[in-house]
């Protein structure tokens, strides 16, 4: 891969990414070999969710990703992680990205604590290691009064809280956020912020998907505006996020 002048080497290239969805006319997305059972008479329409999107991400970066809603930040970040398959385009990893969240690997009517065991398993650690994790993850997501209970008996910002500590214990090379950071209250806001902080001064690279212009400012170098499918602007995030919010408020 190609180095810049200051010498950093780009860890996520997205080259000229296009992404379709074929929707079914009643709203319901199409997996491939769906068509075939359609009625006729049930229209296809296709989104085009991302139009020719093109970046460098690179080592170290916290990249902030901004846009209204229905823009394609979660297709984008999607298509970076391998879940949706561009259609035209491609995107090239130095190392396999991972979208934080541990959540599909969790089962509510198990403990937390046994939740902590199952995600780190889900994360690629062994038992032994998640056994020396534990407590670390238990203070960080502070639910040591709550912690051999039922997972589905957490409020949702205890669950965000479990799920973020589990999947923050591992240093991620290439690091997705999709929105993570908005459902704890405010001060656990601020201390999965620092965990970034940390990550990101470790050498990885991350991605940040929020609504909140704050984390946004607070947690990352750069930013980019996807609008519509596009790339409208890449930059410093203060300049962006103001670009973008004169556009809101217009
Ligand atoms: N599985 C799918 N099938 C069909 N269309 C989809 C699918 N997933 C997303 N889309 C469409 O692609 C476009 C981009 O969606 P996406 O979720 O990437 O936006 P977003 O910027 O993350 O939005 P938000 O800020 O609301 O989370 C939208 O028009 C959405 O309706």
């Amino acid at each position: 891969m190609a180095e810049t002048s200051q010498g950093a080497k780009p860890v996520v290239i997205a080259d000229s990414v296009h992404v379709e969805y074929k929707a079914h006319a009643s709203g319901k997305g199409l997996k491939e070999g769906t068509r075939k059972i359609l009625t006729p008479h049930k229209a296809l329409r296709t989104v085009h969710a991302l139009k020719g999107v093109t970046f460098k991400a690179y080592e170290n970066e916290s990249i902030g990703i901004i846009g209204s809603n229905g823009s394609g930040k979660s297709t984008l970040m999607r298509a970076i992680v391998g879940l949706t398959p561009t259609t035209r385009g491609a995107i090239y990893a130095s190392s396999r990205p991972s979208m934080l969240g541990v959540g599909a690997a969790l089962m509510p009517k198990l403990s937390g604590e046994k939740n902590i065991i199952l995600g780190g398993l889900a994360l690629g650690f062994t038992k032994a290691e998640m056994a020396e994790l534990k407590d670390e993850i238990i203070a960080f997501a502070e639910l040591e009064q709550f912690i051999d209970l039922p997972m589905g008996t957490y409020s949702s910002g205890m669950q965000a809280r479990l799920k973020f500590a589990i999947a923050a214990s591992k240093q991620h090379e290439i690091l997705i956020v999709d929105e993570a950071l908005a459902v704890g209250d405010q001060r656990f806001r601020q201390r999965s912020e620092a965990r970034i902080r940390e990550m990101r001064e470790n050498a990885g690279t991350v991605f940040l998907v929020s609504h909140s212009m704050k984390s946004i400012k607070d947690t990352c170098s750069r930013a980019l505006w996807i609008e519509k499918g596009e790339l409208r602007m890449d930059g410093d995030p203060t300049q962006v996020i103001r670009a973008y919010q004169k556009l809101r408020n217009q």
